[in-house]
């Protein structure tokens, strides 16, 4: 359904260009929710607002619901919605003029547009918000409205940029249902981005790691983390040097971290050699204050596949992050379609840069 290859995107800047995306290669199948997982700057945005024309690729190609995004663009927006990052207008328009309006806005007499603004507004739980105005909305429903403005055209594919940035827990996991139902009754493709571990881990079928405008992995969430050499096992004990020298002897390339109180290190699998595990140190004649599993967690993965955690700076952050004045190329594209809804807009500016 959407299709990647060697996109590039760079900007010119004051200080120099800024390679943003360099040669992006991903395939996202029918039906599927992917997520982009990548440190500020990754080019995770850029990509996004490529895939959804609302600014032109620097190189390579890319398809979403069959047609090019450069050569067929007018198609590509026929079927893909796009929410881009909270920040929202502050619209002074109520919840439901807004969505009869953009249903307005793609062509549909006022009774289909009544009765498609009617339907997304029971779909997203905005019955009793209709009659309010947009800007005193809390985050978690501002984010419902955005996503059904999004859907009003019924497209194929939904784009979601940080959909959940800035959410309270409770209203993170309510906008996830409200994303899994799109796939689970509409078989809709969703392609978002997101800084969120949990929000990656959770609600992705497939997560592509961005690192430096690239994808560096790209897998289910467990199918990542179970690359990354096991769960950490830690074994609390008062002799420690016993517990490592039997650890040692049934699994001997375990790397072994032994402590004054503790003896730790990694192990694939580690819940089914568990019971083996005990029974070893049982008759080792090991006694055993606690024992830990922790699966590793999808920074372990970044941290694995680039040397830095995903809260750090990008190594060459002087390029990456450089983000001075947008280049002249650059300005247009946050014109007309800007707002929080982007190319869900009929007809968005596109850069032509
Ligand atoms: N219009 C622009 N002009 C100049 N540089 C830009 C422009 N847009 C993006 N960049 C730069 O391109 C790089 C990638 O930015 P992008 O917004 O795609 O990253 P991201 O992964 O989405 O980051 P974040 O998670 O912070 O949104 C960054 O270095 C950014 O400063």
């Amino acid at each position: 359904m959407i299709s990647a290859r060697g996109l590039t995107r760079s900007f010119r800047t004051r200080t120099g260009p800024v390679q943003a995306v360099r040669g992006m290669e991903f395939e996202v199948g029918a039906g599927e929710i992917v997520g982009f997982l990548g440190p500020n700057g990754a080019g995770k945005t850029t990509t996004v607002r490529m895939l959804s024309t609302l600014l032109a690729p620097s190189g390579g190609t890319a398809e979403v619901a069959g047609f090019d995004i450069v050569a067929d663009r007018d198609r590509v927006r026929a079927h893909i919605g796009m929410v881009s990052q909270a920040g929202g207008t502050g619209s002074d328009h109520r919840v439901g003029d807004e969505l009869r309006t953009q249903a307005r806005l793609y062509g549909m007499t006022r009774a289909r547009a009544e009765e498609r603004a009617g339907s997304l507004i029971e779909e997203f739980q905005l019955t009793d918000l209709q009659k309010r105005h947009v800007r005193t909305l809390s985050g978690g429903q501002r984010r419902r409205l955005d996503i059904a403005m999004g859907l009003v055209h019924r497209p194929r594919v939904l784009f979601l940029d940080e959909p959940t940035a800035g959410l309270d827990p409770q209203a993170r996991a309510d906008l996830w249902d409200h994303v899994r139902g799109l796939r689970e009754r509409q078989g809709m493709t969703l392609l978002l981005t997101t800084h969120y571990l949990e929000e990656a881990d959770l609600l992705c079928d497939r997560v592509l790691v961005i690192d430096g405008g690239r994808v560096v992995a790209a897998d289910t969430p467990e199918a990542l983390k179970s690359a990354v050499g096991g769960d950490l096992v830690v074994l609390t004990t008062d002799q420690p040097g016993d517990t490592a020298r039997t650890v040692s002897r049934m699994f001997p390339d375990a790397d072994l971290d032994t402590r004054p109180g503790s003896v730790q290190f990694h192990l694939r699998n580690a819940q089914s050699h568990l019971p083996e595990l005990l029974r070893g140190l049982d008759l080792a004649g090991v006694r055993l204050a606690s024992v830990a599993v922790t699966r590793p967690s999808l920074d372990d993965v970044f941290l694995g596949l680039t040397g830095r955690s995903l809260g750090e700076a990008p190594a060459d952050g002087g390029a990456q992050a450089a983000d001075p004045a947008p280049d002249s190329a650059a300005a247009p594209d946050d014109g007309p379609a800007g707002g929080q809804h982007g190319a869900d807009r009929p007809e968005p500016a596109l850069e032509v840069g």
